[in-house]
């Protein structure tokens, strides 16, 4: 089999907005340049379906299997329409990386699970492409927490032996990876990206989100709120850990705002510092060489905020907060280039995770491979 260049990535994350795809190109030295990318919006009726699972509202099996093969049909379909835009032949794709989309996240239980869906069979039939998936379970099967996977893409492209390099993806969830200079790498879940921001928005303004954070700016930040948001216990649980919506949700927030008679703006302003200072408290936790440049760089939607933006740069004085748009790699396509990098990885029996951030027992190689024939 020739070894092709060329990997696509496929992820659909927390917040069930839409599919971002990415093409990527290897070369012998590892190089990772961006072929082809675009996002494709989840349609209305899946996203209420998925949301229904997600926050499991009397789901039939019936329900499950159905969304898990429709999903299956929309990867592929995203697949098919970026090779025909872009005039790509699919005999010169390697693999697809597909995240799927994750419908519940129990990495703490008595049995820890976690569960994505959209079945690769269908995508790699009819893509006629090598189709990967199923990435998270391996590395909690060797007792991690199957997430966050991206931080060895992060290394991959950011560390730097003369910074102190923090890649923060703020999307639904907020996650981040510190690559210190020396090459130690550790990273976990902080906690709300957008997820929060968004649902209070759709509640009260039945808007997707808050655009440049207007309504956000037009609040106050209230210092009691934010303090009692962060006196969550999962603030001082100890990393490796992750979160998802089966914490941090509407149900959650509302029973925090039940002493606090505030207006919705002034709540809004107070869920930007939310998902602000949950990182920086974090950041404050660690040691970094000081006599090194320390670099904030954000990924994911949040990084189009423009509020949240200017909450870290007041917040962190003393670094360099940037977007990874302006270190050459587009903020959107981040994660979806991460399932392309790990496809790769995995065809190559090379390893995807890192144990010192999900706490598993060893370095594997994720992901289990759907051939197309
Ligand atoms: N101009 C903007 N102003 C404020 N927020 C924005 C802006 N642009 C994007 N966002 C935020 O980014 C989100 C969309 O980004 P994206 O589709 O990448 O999803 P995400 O929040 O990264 O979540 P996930 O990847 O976990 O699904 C929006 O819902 C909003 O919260
Ligand atoms: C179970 C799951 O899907 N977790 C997501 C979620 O979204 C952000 C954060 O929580 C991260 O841990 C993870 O996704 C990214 C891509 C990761 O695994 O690195």
């Amino acid at each position: 089999m020739t070894q092709s260049s060329l990997y696509i990535g496929l992820m659909s994350g927390t917040s069930l907005d839409g599919i971002d795809i990415a093409l990527i190109e290897f070369d012998d030295h590892h190089l990772i340049k961006l072929i082809a990318a675009d996002c494709f919006p989840m349609p209305f009726e899946l996203r209420e379906q998925l949301l229904a699972i997600c926050t499991s509202k009397q789901t039939t099996l019936q329900q499950l299997g159905e969304t898990d093969a429709q999903l299956g049909h929309i990867y592929a379909n995203t697949v098919n329409t970026l090779l025909e835009k872009h005039q790509i032949d699919r005999q010169t794709i390697g693999a697809i990386g597909c995240h799927g989309q994750t419908i519940y996240h129990s990495p703490s239980g008595k049995y820890p699970f976690t569960m994505q869906i959209g079945d690769a069979n269908i995508i790699a039939a009819k893509t006629g492409i090598t189709t990967i998936a199923d990435f998270r379970r391996k590395d909690m099967a060797f007792g991690g927490q199957g997430a966050p996977l991206v931080p060895a893409f992060h290394q991959e492209l950011f560390a730097s032996p003369t910074k102190n390099i923090v890649v923060l993806n703020i999307g639904g969830i907020s996650n981040f990876t510190i690559l210190f200079p020396n090459q130690m790498v550790t990273g976990y879940d902080t906690g709300p990206g957008n997820l929060l921001l968004d649902s209070w928005t759709q509640q009260h303004l039945h808007k997707p989100y808050d655009q440049d954070a207007m309504w956000a700016k037009s609040g106050k930040v209230n210092q009691e709120l934010l303090k009692h948001l962060l006196d969550e216990k999962y603030f001082h649980q100890p990393a490796p850990k992750s979160t998802g919506r089966e914490l941090f949700n509407l149900s959650w927030l509302n029973r925090k705002l039940m002493p606090f008679k505030l207006s919705p703006q002034d709540i809004q302003a107070t869920l930007v510092d939310f998902t602000v200072i949950s990182v920086t408290h974090e950041l404050e936790k660690l040691s970094f060489d000081q006599s090194l440049p320390c670099e904030l760089l954000v990924c994911g939607g949040g990084a189009k905020n423009p509020l949240i933006m200017q909450r870290f740069k007041e917040q962190l004085p003393d670094w360099t907060v940037a977007s990874t748009t302006e270190r050459g790699v587009d903020v959107d396509y981040v994660e979806a280039m991460a399932f392309a990098w790990l496809a790769y990885q995995r065809l190559h029996n090379l390893p995807g995770n890192i144990p010192a951030v999900t706490g598993a027992s060893k370095s594997v190689s994720l992901g289990v491979i759907y051939p197309a024939g």
